[in-house]
């Protein structure tokens, strides 16, 4: 018996090890850790259990006989993250530079399937070439299976993809159907094919981190959720994402004991947000005096501004907020905003974290662009999922919410369970001077002073259908609050909202817009 262990002991000391020095040393010289450092760094210590490290490919051809590393270039299995379940596969890049084969998808199709039985959350660290070449269809295949998870996953298990290395390929397209992708600057790029592809396609030419790097598809491709400068970094807040999130959709988020007082004023709210509509502030300072602690996770951040999606918490309870933020484009609705505003309604529809919206929007963006860029289909989709959520729901007008934009931003109409407002909201299909112009167009025209009437008109219109109580009054919303009650009246809310229940007709699934 002693051999045999002393045997297993030299096994397992050559899978810690990996390939060889020169492999690590040249990962270490990229700037990039190696899978199993990865590993320590997002897990609690000492909590990794591995899944078949012993397991080499049976492939041949192309000298693969001669190559058969332990792990086949991936490494899988589960631990904890401040003390729940958390499973994960991280690509080893020393290994075929972490090139996926048929023995490395199958186990990560196995980890996967144990992950969804677990019902607990899915990480990847990925620092992978794609399929392997040498084994042609059969890498192609194993592409397929984790895509089939990836679908089955969502919306059951959170599914976080961590980009640590080139991904190109179906390396890129896993981590599009999962929930959150993280990048890192510098060495993270996600493409579907590479510069020198794109060179002899479109004559274009640009660098790996140019084509797909972190800021690229944290800024304009909208891509990635998260990025950072440091794997560090990047993992630690991995960590932090995972603390908002249930292990499944059948739990809640946890919930944390919170030192910040339920009821604390928020005086400071009513100078952070000036009265004029016009005046632009920053809607993040008015979410850190709401929630617990000034503290919130924005996803999304460099991506249409023009809209906040964040998790936060408040008496200790995850939310998710969605806010415009009318220091960027006014905080206007547009094809982008609409599109990243919705995918967080969907998440967090999925995992049980209730919506709390904050509203204060012009409207949706006019334009030749957007309407030709598909604004139509594409704002539907924020209309589809909050239509579609069955999560507790309330929204805040603070100031101005206008025509199709206030209906979409979670209206008591399209089922918000509470709706409140400031003394300065301003809800009406549109501002009063372009009101004006529509429906007194003629009787400005006439008038032997047109802008004497313009401006009577228009303070009419204002004091008929914009004062502050005119929806309160029909019931739109269901109480105008003081700023410095926000909090409160938001935890309270949420309190009684814990128990809500929502049944929703049978069908195979909807068919949102596109
Ligand atoms: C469905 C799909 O996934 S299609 C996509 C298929 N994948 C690809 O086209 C990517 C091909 N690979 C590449 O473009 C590059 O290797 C990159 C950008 C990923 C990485 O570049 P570098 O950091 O310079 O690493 P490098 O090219 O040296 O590769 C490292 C090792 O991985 C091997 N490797 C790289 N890609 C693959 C692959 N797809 N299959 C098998 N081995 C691969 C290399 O041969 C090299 O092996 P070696 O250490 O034995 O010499």
């Amino acid at each position: 018996m002693k051999s045999h262990i002393a045997e297993l002991a030299g096994i397992r000391e050559s899978v810690l090890a990996g390939p060889s020095e020169k492999a690590t040393a040249a990962q270490h010289a990229k700037g990039k850790l190696t899978a199993r450092e990865r590993i320590e760094l997002l897990l609690d210590p000492g909590s990794f259990q591995e899944v078949e490290p012993l397991r080499r490919h049976r492939a041949t051809g192309f000298g693969l006989e001669a190559k058969k590393p332990y792990t086949d270039g991936v490494i899988t299995g589960w631990g904890t993250v401040e003390d729940r379940t958390v499973f994960v596969y991280a690509h080893d890049f020393r290994i075929f530079g972490g090139a996926l084969g048929e023995a490395h998808a199958t186990k990560i199709h196995k980890i996967m399937d144990m992950a969804i039985a677990a019902g607990a959350p899915l990480v990847s660290l990925n620092d992978g070439a794609g399929a392997r070449i040498q084994e042609g269809v059969t890498a192609l295949a194993g592409y397929g299976g984790i895509f089939r998870r990836n679908t089955a996953a969502s919306g059951v298990i959170p599914q976080i993809s961590v980009m640590l290395g080139p991904c190109a390929g179906g390396a890129a397209y896993s981590p599009a159907l999962t929930d959150f992708v993280f990048m890192v600057r510098e060495t993270s790029q996600m493409f579907i094919t590479g510069p020198d592809v794109v060179k002899a396609v479109t004559g274009e030419e640009i660098t790996q981190n140019g084509l797909g790097g972190a800021d690229v598809h944290a800024e304009t491709s909208g891509v990635c959720h998260f990025a950072y400068d440091d794997e560090e970094t990047c993992l630690e807040e991995v960590r932090y994402l995972l603390s908002l999130l249930p292990g499944n959709n059948r739990e809640n988020p946890p919930r944390t004991e919170c030192s910040d007082p339920a009821g604390r004023r928020c005086e400071a709210l009513a100078d952070l947000v000036p009265e004029d509509g016009n005046r632009p502030y920053d809607m993040t300072k008015v979410i850190e005096e709401i929630v617990d602690d000034g503290e919130y996770l924005e996803v999304h951040q460099r991506w249409a501004r023009n809209i906040i999606c964040a998790l936060a918490r408040l008496d200790g309870q995850v939310v998710g907020i969605i806010a415009n933020q009318p220091q960027t484009l006014a905080g206007v609705l547009d094809i982008e905003a609409s599109e990243k505003a919705a995918r967080f309604v969907q998440m967090c529809d999925a995992f049980s974290i209730p919506l709390v919206t904050l509203l204060d929007v012009p409207g949706f963006l006019p334009g030749v662009g957007q309407e030709h860029g598909g604004i139509i289909r594409r704002g539907a989709k924020l209309l589809y999922a909050y239509c579609n959520a069955t999560v507790p729901r309330i929204s805040l007008i603070l100031r101005k919410a206008y025509g199709g934009a206030y209906i979409v931003m979670d209206s008591q109409s399209i089922g918000a369970d509470l709706t409140f407002a400031w003394p300065t909201n301003e809800i009406a299909v549109m501002g009063a001077e372009g009101a004006a112009n529509v429906i007194f167009r003629r009787q400005i025209a006439e008038a032997e002073d047109p802008e004497a009437m313009r401006a009577r008109l228009v303070k009419e219109y204002k004091s008929e259908l914009m004062h502050p109580y005119y929806a309160a009054e029909r019931g739109l919303v269901d109480d105008v609050i003081d700023p410095a009650e926000t909090r409160e009246v938001l935890v309270r809310s949420l309190a009684m909202l814990r128990t809500k229940h929502a049944e929703s007709p049978a069908r195979k699934h909807g068919n949102p817009p596109q």
